[in-house]
This record gives structure tokens, C-alpha cells and sequence, in this order.
């Protein structure tokens, strides 16, 4: 699964899955493109890859806007010398029941979720077609994007439109040698799981901690998912391994969802 030379670039690379990606494919031996709206945090990453011995750049974006995306690509296609692989990793969680929701944080995490997503296929589709070459594009969508969960609806939402997407790029762009595939988490232990956690406390009254604990409890393999367990399956994707694979929305969670 070595990615040598490849350059690829994560969304939401500040924390969380997407510096556990971005760690795993430099190991691998690939560049990386690190976008967040979390520099600081940015920097750090970069620091831990080019200690590795890789390449390593960093670029400020909002993926909800349309704009930013494209002179992210552009920056990473300047910074590193080539682009290959995009990896639209950036995501927010939300909260709610149905009952509660308001049109403003629907927009939100639509604009971020699903058009954050839309933007990062739109344009690293249209860099790897200006540069006549193939191309990777990874999606984050989650066994939310399989399942519908409570409290969860809208976020929910979003996670089947990931799929949708992923789907129908793939058969938009398979002709230009362009494959488009998903991953599916679990529970993975990160400060979105913190924020669902204690949201989940705010709603319902159970303790600290109780959410999390419960819906860990509930997976096969009997402990909460990694970072780092995720990033195992984006390296497959985003590696020559994956080559006859397109249009897939694969789960890694440790056994919760079968499909
Ligand atoms: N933690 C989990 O259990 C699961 C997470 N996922 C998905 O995996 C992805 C990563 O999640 P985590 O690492 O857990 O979350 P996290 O909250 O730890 O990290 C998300 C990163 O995305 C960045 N981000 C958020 N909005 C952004 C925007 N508009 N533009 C640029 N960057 C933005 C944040 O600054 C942060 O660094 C998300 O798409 C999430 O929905 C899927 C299944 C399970
Ligand atoms: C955050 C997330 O996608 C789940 C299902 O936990």
C-alpha cells in the first residue's frame, strides 16, 4: 500500500481522523496538503510529517465555500509539485432531536457536510482533468451514512448524502480515470465524539460520559474505534490496491452496521 511521491491533500487535517490520515499516508510515503480553519493546530501536523521525512503544507479553508476549495487544490498543486489524491474528510456533528431543529444550524451543517464535499469532488475532479491524469477522491461519510440514528437525524442527513455523492461522481468521472470511494467510521474516539457526548448529557440527563460509554459497548470487536483504524482503510483507497474499486461507501467500525 505504498503511496510514494503521491501528493495528497486532507480536509479537516487540524485533529481527530483527518491528522490520523494524514500521518498514516505520509508513513506511507506520501506529501501532504493539510487544510482546516485550525492553523495553529495545522502547524503542529506539519511538524509530525515532516519529521517523518515527507513534505508538508498547510492552507487556511472553510470548505463550505466553493472558492476556498479550489485554491486549496491550487495551493497544494503549487506548494508540493502534483496533486493525486483529495480526501474530503472536514465534517461537523449536530445534536437534535427532529422536533427541535432550526432552519440556521440545518444550513450549516449542509453547507459543510454535503456542500463541503461537493466542492472538494467539483474541484479536484477538474485539477486532475487539467493535469490529464487520473485521480483518487475519498469521502468521509459514517455508519450514520447507512443508518439513520437518533438525536442524530440531520447529521444523519448528511452522512447518505456523502454516499449519494460519492456514488454518482463515481459514474460522472470513471471515464476520466477518476475513481470516488467513501469511508464509513463507527465510534472513533475524538473531540467530535466529546461534543456529541455532552450534547447527548444536555438533551437527556445522562451522565458524562454514559453516551459514549453505551455506544462502545454496543461494538463487536468490544473497544472504541482509532484514528488510526480508519486511516487504514482510507490508505487502501487512496493506493493502487484500490485501482478497481469506485463508487463504494465502505464501513470500518468494529462490527455495529452489516450491509
Ligand atoms: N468521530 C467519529 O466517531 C466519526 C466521524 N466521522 C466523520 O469523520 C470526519 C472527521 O471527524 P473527526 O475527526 O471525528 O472530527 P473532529 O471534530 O475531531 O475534527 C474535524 C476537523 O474538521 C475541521 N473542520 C470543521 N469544519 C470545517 C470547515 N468548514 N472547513 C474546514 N475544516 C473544517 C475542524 O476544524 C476539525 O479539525 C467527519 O466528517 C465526521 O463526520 C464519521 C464517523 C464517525
Ligand atoms: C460521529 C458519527 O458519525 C457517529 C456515527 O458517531
Amino acid at each position: 500500500m505504498r503511496l510514494d511521491g503521491k501528493i495528497v491533500l486532507v480536509t479537516g487535517a487540524a485533529q481527530g481522523i483527518g491528522r490520523g490520515i494524514a500521518l498514516r499516508l505520509a508513513n506511507e510515503g506520501a506529501n501532504i496538503a493539510l487544510v482546516d480553519l485550525k492553523t495553529e493546530k495545522l502547524e503542529s501536523v506539519r511538524g509530525e510529517i515532516e519529521a517523518l521525512g515527507r513534505k508538508a503544507s498547510v492552507f487556511a479553508a472553510d470548505v463550505s465555500q466553493r472558492d476556498a476549495v479550489y485554491a486549496a487544490i491550487d495551493h497544494a498543486e503549487t506548494a508540493l509539485g502534483g496533486f493525486d489524491v483529495m480526501i474530503n474528510n472536514a465534517g461537523i456533528a449536530q445534536v437534535n432531536p427532529i422536533a427541535d431543529v432550526m432552519p440556521e444550524e440545518v444550513e450549516r451543517i449542509l453547507r459543510i457536510n454535503i456542500q463541503g464535499v461537493l466542492w472538494g469532488i467539483q474541484a479536484s475532479a477538474a485539477k486532475f482533468k487539467t493535469r490529464g491524469q487520473k485521480g483518487k477522491i475519498i469521502n468521509a461519510s459514517s455508519i450514520a451514512g447507512h443508518d439513520g440514528f437518533a438525536l442524530l437525524g440531520v447529521y444523519s442527513a448528511t452522512k447518505f448524502a456523502v454516499r449519494a455523492l460519492t456514488q454518482s461522481a463515481a459514474k460522472e468521472y470513471a471515464s476520466s480515470g477518476i475513481t470516488v470511494n467513501a469511508y464509513c467510521p463507527g465510534i472513533v474516539g475524538t473531540d467530535m465524539w466529546v461534543e456529541i457526548d455532552e450534547r447527548f448529557s444536555a438533551l437527556t440527563g445522562t451522565p458524562k460520559g454514559e453516551t459514549y460509554r453505551k455506544y462502545v459497548d454496543g461494538i463487536a470487536l468490544g473497544r472504541a474505534q482509532t484514528p488510526d483504524d480508519v486511516a487504514a482503510l482510507v490508505a487502501f483507497l487512496a493506493s493502487a490496491d484500490s485501482d478497481y474499486i469506485t463508487g463504494q461507501s465502505i464501513l470500518t467500525d468494529g462490527g455495529i452496521v452489516y450491509r
